[in-house]
């Protein structure tokens, strides 16, 4: 919620580069309010002040320099809104598992929101004597709504409401609120306590992409099409899957599309609080000042992540939420032992602020999709799989049958070095060559991939032909191997009807490359197309009842966002600057 009125004081910079804050004449306020905490940057500053018990932004767009009064400003209520994008594993799942096995992950346009502001806009006159904040989670898609009280000693969370709990926000709420105390000084604690004290009203929202609403289309009378997709309104209520789940199918609670939306909702969550209280500050700086901030970010977020999965993955789901595309290499495990330990009563800000220390150790190297290449996803209609069923099994089949799991694991790593490397030469050569590789990408997305040669009448363009067929046939290798890692290991990772999916997939005109994504199973498929074939991919997708999803590659990773995603508040925002 934000108001645009005339702010009880204003502020500015004095000609020394000093932040001051005045009363307004007609308020009679006896002091101006202190300022909490203030960034700037080359063109402009924003400066939070607390007045009555409210927290307001002051944000001086341009030029702040003039520093009489009068210079432009809007003031918002305090709420910080970050996101962070759901992912897809294109390479590297249950390999990835181990370092230092690589994985492809790219992640997407379609993001997770979470919305902080204070749950009390004035401090209760008893509350400097409570020992708990209130926290109030919503979440609209899932019609939850559930209020928490957590100990301002060991940050540990009682539900107070019947409703069910959501294990990763609350791990994100502590830890990322034990960041906080680990970090900061006595006077930074003080203005932690008064923002604790008022609470933290979190709102979570995950695009719809995140989900299945094959339901809600048929309900609706709709075609399984990107176009019926696009008339469901943003952040559209989640289907919750009805089949109790069990080994056998394996469905999780809610009709996902596998897109990671626990990793993305936790970095969403810890970006927004650690944001919120000053523990980082995402907006302000770039370069390395700003990775630091995303460390942190990182860090918080995959250490909550791992304690509310009760189990450490690869990882590589929080890392492409916090830093966007890019090839992963895992951390070692062991750089959160004393947050997996810390049952045996570490306090939890001395757990965090080991965690914060440790050596972390896993790689991201750049990795983007080569130009004109897109990536779509297709969602079969099955509800999704649960990937830690799956990731048990096998590893009880790595566990009874060394020697043949070891040998598939080598050819998979293989496959997929080399597809990596197809498509690095691919960038490479779209780099060198642009209006060749164009024009040859461009005929090639109009044939199928056994016409792709005659498309090439010289040597760059049949490099340019043979480095694709390389990343087909990479993508063939990498199929087999996990098809029959899942059928030795008695999972569907590949089952068959996403082979002939997949099969009939890849012989589509402009088709470069599908798959099933991260652990595989029955979540959504991808594929690579080439140009504009992605429209035709669709289609042909639709009328086989595949539904073809929204969602397209977005190098982003985690961000703060200027407004509520509900409202686009932006431009209205920007039409109400005033002047003060
Ligand atoms: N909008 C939402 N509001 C509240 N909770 C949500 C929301 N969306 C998802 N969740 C919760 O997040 C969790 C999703 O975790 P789960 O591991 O099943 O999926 P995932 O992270 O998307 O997995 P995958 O990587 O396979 O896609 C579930 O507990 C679900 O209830
Ligand atoms: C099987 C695994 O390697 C990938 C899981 O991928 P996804 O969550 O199914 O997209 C597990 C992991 O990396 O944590």
């Amino acid at each position: 919620m934000s108001s645009h009125f005339t702010p009880p004081f204003n502020g500015g910079v004095s000609p020394e580069g000093n932040l001051f804050v005045n009363k307004r004449p007609e308020h009679p306020s006896d002091h101006p309010p202190p300022i909490d905490r203030h960034r700037t940057n080359t063109s402009s500053i924003t400066f939070t002040a607390t007045y009555n018990n409210t927290h307001y932004i002051l944000l001086s767009p341009q030029p702040f320099l003039h520093y009489q009064l009068g210079f432009r400003t809007f003031v918002e209520e305090m709420a910080v809104i970050a996101s962070a994008p759901g992912k897809v594993l294109i390479t590297g799942g249950y390999l990835i598992l181990e370092r230092p096995n690589a994985g492809i992950v790219l992640s997407t346009n379609a993001r997770f929101y979470a919305i902080v502001k204070p749950l009390y806009d004035e401090l209760r006159q008893d509350s400097w004597a409570w020992s708990w904040s209130d926290i109030k989670l919503t979440s609209p898609q899932m019609g939850r709504e559930t209020m928490y009280k957590m100990s301002l000693k060991h940050f540990t969370l009682q539900c107070t409401s019947s409703e069910t709990r959501n294990p990763f926000v609350e791990y994100a709420v502590q830890y990322a609120v034990a960041a906080a105390y680990a970090t900061f000084d006595s006077n930074k604690k003080d203005l932690l306590q008064k923002l604790l004290l008022q609470g933290f009203d979190i709102t979570i929202l995950g695009d719809n992409d995140f989900y299945s609403y094959r339901n809600e289309i048929e309900a609706r009378g709709l075609p399984p099409t990107q176009e019926s997709l696009a008339s469901l309104p943003p952040f559209t209520s989640i289907t919750f899957n009805t089949e109790a789940s069990n080994d056998q199918n394996s469905k999780p609670e809610v009709a996902k599309t596998g897109l990671g939306s626990s990793a993305a909702m936790t970095t969403a969550v810890v970006a927004a609080l650690l944001n919120y209280l000053g523990v980082v500050d995402l907006l302000s700086y770039s370069g390395a000042r700003h990775q630091e901030n995303l460390d942190v970010v990182h860090i918080i977020a995959q250490t909550a992540h791992c304690m509310a999965q009760g189990k450490v993955g690869s990882g590589f789901d929080v890392s492409s939420a916090v830093y966007g595309s890019h090839r992963y290499v895992r951390f070692s495990p062991q750089v959160i032992s004393s947050a997996q330990n810390a049952v045996r009563a570490m306090p939890l800000e001395e757990v965090v602020s080991d965690v914060l220390k440790g050596k972390w150790d896993h790689e991201r190297t750049k990795f983007s999709l080569p130009p004109l290449m897109n990536l779509l996803l297709g969602e079969p209609g099955t509800g999704g799989s649960s990937t830690p069923s799956m990731v048990g099994a096998v590893k009880n089949w790595q566990k009874s049958d060394p020697q043949k799991s070891l040998d598939t694991w080598k050819g998979l790593s293989e496959a997929n070095a080399r597809l990596e490397a197809q498509f690095k030469l691919l960038s490479n050569l779209a780099e060198e060559y642009w209006d060749i590789y164009r024009s040859i990408i461009y005929s090639c997305s109009m044939y199928q991939s056994e016409k792709w040669i005659e498309q090439a009448s010289e040597t760059i363009s049949q490099e340019i032909v043979k480095a694709l067929f390389g990343a087909r046939d990479a993508m063939l290798n990498i199929r087999s191997h996990m098809k029959l890692m899942g059928m030795a290991a008695g999972i569907p990772i590949e089952p068959d009807s996403q082979t002939e999916l997949l099969d009939a997939t890849m012989n589509m005109c402009g088709v470069l490359l599908a798959g099933v994504p991260g652990a595989g199973g029955f979540d959504a498929v991808f594929a690579v197309t080439l140009g504009d074939s992605g429209n035709n991919l669709a289609k042909t997708w639709s009328s086989h009842n595949v539904l073809a999803l929204l969602v397209k590659e977005d190098p982003r990773g985690v961000s703060i966002e200027p407004s509520d995603p509900r409202t686009n508040q932006i431009t209205s925002g920007i039409s109400s600057v005033m002047l003060v």
